[in-house]
């Protein structure tokens, strides 16, 4: 509460003064005296009233921005989980995919990856009008292995025959398990007679493996069939042609290699 300007004590010490008891002027002065009381009062409760919105409103404006910011921080959290959440399904999926297309004795592609291949490659061969080679090749008498030294040391031929056949393949050539002990090798750009003078050196580096077991070196060897995809055929026959040829490599004595009619 404010005290009073001098004005107002001027005031306040006229109608107090007992000289001017009974003046006319004394009656209108008392009057607007209590009429500027009046008003100053109703200005401090607006005054109050208006200082009481305020804080209000200011106290609303913090805990908006206070809510703002915890949602905020909400939301990179999700943001964080869901970045996190997208890079497990990335893996997940890669692993996926791994599984799902190559074979897991041997690392290198299981069927199902070399018929994806073997579809797009022979479509291609044949827009392009390029050769395409199809190699079939069975490892001799492997059963014989398996059943003289057991199944680990059969697969440990299975995985030598395939770094075997890895290293003596081109880059661009793909080989795969296509069951048991077979194996497919897919040769874009490739002639029958350009992939024989590969199959042929594979076949040697076979045979020189020598695969250790205990103070023993077991000797393997291999036979391929080598077909070339007609413009005419499927690719389903162009495998047929290169089994038969394969099947002639076993009857004509094994470690050899056929070409298909
Ligand atoms: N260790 C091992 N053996 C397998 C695997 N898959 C298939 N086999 C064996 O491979 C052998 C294939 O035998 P066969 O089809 O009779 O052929 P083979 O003894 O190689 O005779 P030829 O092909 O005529 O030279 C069978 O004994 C199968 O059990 C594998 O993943 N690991």
């Amino acid at each position: 509460m404010r005290g009073p300007s001098p004005l107002e004590q001027e005031v306040i010490n006229l109608l107090a003064d007992p000289q001017f008891e009974g003046h006319p002027l004394k009656e209108a002065l008392s009057q607007l005296w209590g009429a500027h009381h009046d008003l100053l009062g109703r200005i401090e409760r607006i005054a109050r009233v208006s200082d009481g919105y305020q804080s209000i409103a200011r106290e609303r404006e913090l805990s908006l921005a206070a809510r703002f910011d915890k949602q905020l921080r909400q939301l990179e959290k999700v943001a964080r989980i869901s970045d996190r959440y997208q890079m497990m399904m990335q893996d997940l999926n890669a692993s996926l995919r791994e599984a799902s297309t190559l074979d897991t004795l041997t690392g290198i592609a299981n069927r199902r990856l070399l018929t994806e291949r073997l579809r797009e490659e022979s479509e291609r061969a044949k827009r392009y009008g390029r050769p395409l080679a199809v190699v079939m090749l069975d490892i001799d008498r492997f059963k014989v292995i398996n059943d003289e030294y057991g199944h680990e040391v059969g697969d440990r031929v299975l995985i030598e025959v395939v770094r075997a056949m890895e290293s003596e393949i081109r880059e661009h050539d793909l080989c795969g398990r296509w069951g048991g002990e077979e194996f497919l090798i897919l040769m874009p750009e490739s002639s029958a007679e350009m992939a024989c003078t590969v199959i042929r050196r594979l076949g040697d580096s076979i045979a020189a493996l020598g695969v250790r077991v205990n103070d023993d070196l077991l000797g393997v060897t291999a036979s391929m069939g080598i077909a070339e995809l007609r413009a005419d055929e499927t690719y389903s026959s162009t495998i047929n042609r290169a089994d038969i040829a394969l099947l002639r490599a076993k009857r004509s004595g094994r470690n050899r290699c056929e070409l298909a009619d």
